[in-house]
């Protein structure tokens, strides 16, 4: 095959995704070895590199590492070769700030699997695991600083969305007013706002211009919101086996997620019967929780987010029209959004 044609052919997005994690993850091990033993063994844990004992894991998988292939595919889309060390540098930070919220988020939501394993705080404790969050959020700041401390506060004014987006979902659950609308700007804070700089941030750290950065913004913002309510729909219809969460978590959990607070709104009959089977005190039996979802479905919940899902990804390609990047970035990107909209776990 010649470069041309190597440079245009097709790659699936589970091709992209494991490139990148070969990429990112030896930079993400070499940096973790500047944190305390306790933190990096935890963060190692987590990221599905050992065991509780500090051994091998053969069971551990990290992520799906989404978030660095954002920022890698991102600089690409801008020019970059995608290798470059800033560029790596702002994929390591956009994951190690993603990871930090999901210790501190498994924590606060009580949850004890993630990624098919138990949840850190189970093995090492609540307050250990904070810890080890926190010394990620901070490690991800000392890594973007180091080539590009021009784009630090953009990571800075992420985070801080990303914090309101959380504690809006926590001030959410259970508030029988709750609006879309309220719930939209929620996901937006704690889901798009981390894609959104995903995307653009490998750009900016390559030195892209700002209307690119931009247009990656939104292109990210969008596939985040679309994420998130794919992720929503999971969270209610996933196969536990395939999702590695537990059934009808969301539900259990009594979260308003948009296909609930979408099914609440419509003011139908189902609503009325969903916000009562909601309302019951103690812990939702397992019938209570199939009985929610058929609710949730049939008061158009699960239609509300699909389509409102769609819409987001359409916005999102069509930013990646007007950005008008090199062919094999172009089909990268749109094959990731496409993968990731159409995921089942
Ligand atoms: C400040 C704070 C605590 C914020 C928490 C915000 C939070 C956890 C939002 C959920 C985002 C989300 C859909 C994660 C799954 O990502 P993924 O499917 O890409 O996960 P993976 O890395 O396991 O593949």
């Amino acid at each position: 095959m010649t470069e041309t044609q190597a440079d245009t052919a097709e790659r699936t997005a589970a091709e992209i995704l494991t490139e990148t994690k070969k990429l990112v993850d030896p930079e993400i091990e070499r940096r973790l070895e500047g944190l305390h033993p306790r933190m990096r063994g935890i963060a190692r844990y987590h990221f599905g590199w050992q065991d509780a004992q500090g051994r091998p894991d053969p069971h551990g998988s990290g992520g799906k590492a989404l978030r660095p292939a954002l920022a890698v595919l991102g600089a690409r889309a801008a020019g970059a070769a995608g290798d470059e060390p800033a560029v790596i540098d702002a994929a390591v930070a956009v994951e190690l700030i993603h990871n930090f919220s999901l210790l501190h988020d498994d924590i606060m939501d009580g949850d004890r699997t993630r990624r098919h394993r138990p949840t850190a705080w189970t093995v090492f404790g609540e307050n250990q695991t904070l810890l080890a969050g926190c010394a990620l959020q901070t490690l991800a700041f000392e890594v973007l600083a180091e080539r590009s401390p021009s784009a630090v506060p953009a990571l800075g004014a992420m985070v801080q969305e990303l914090i309101a987006g959380q504690s809006e979902d926590l001030e959410l659950a259970g508030n029988e007013s709750a609006t879309v609308e309220q719930c939209l700007l929620m996901e937006q804070g704690k889901t798009a706002s981390l894609l959104s700089a995903s995307a653009s941030l490998g750009a900016q750290a390559y030195g892209a211009g700002p209307e690119k950065v931009r247009l990656l913004a939104e292109y990210g913002h969008h596939l985040g919101m679309a994420f998130q309510l794919v992720d929503d729909m999971l969270g209610i219809w996933g196969e536990t086996d395939t999702t590695g969460k537990p059934v009808a978590a969301d539900l259990a959990a009594r979260k308003r997620s948009a296909p609930v607070v979408a099914a609440l709104s419509a003011g139908s009959e189902a609503s009325g019967e969903l916000r009562a089977v909601l309302a019951q005190p103690g812990e939702l039996s397992a019938a209570d929780l199939v009985r929610a979802a058929d609710l949730v479905e049939r008061a158009g919940g699960r239609a509300w987010s699909r389509e409102r899902a769609d819409l987001h990804t359409r916005e999102s390609l069509a930013r990646l029209d007007r950005l008008a990047p090199p062919p094999s970035a172009l089909a990268d990107l749109a094959e990731v959004t496409r993968f990731l909209l159409s995921r089942t776990w």
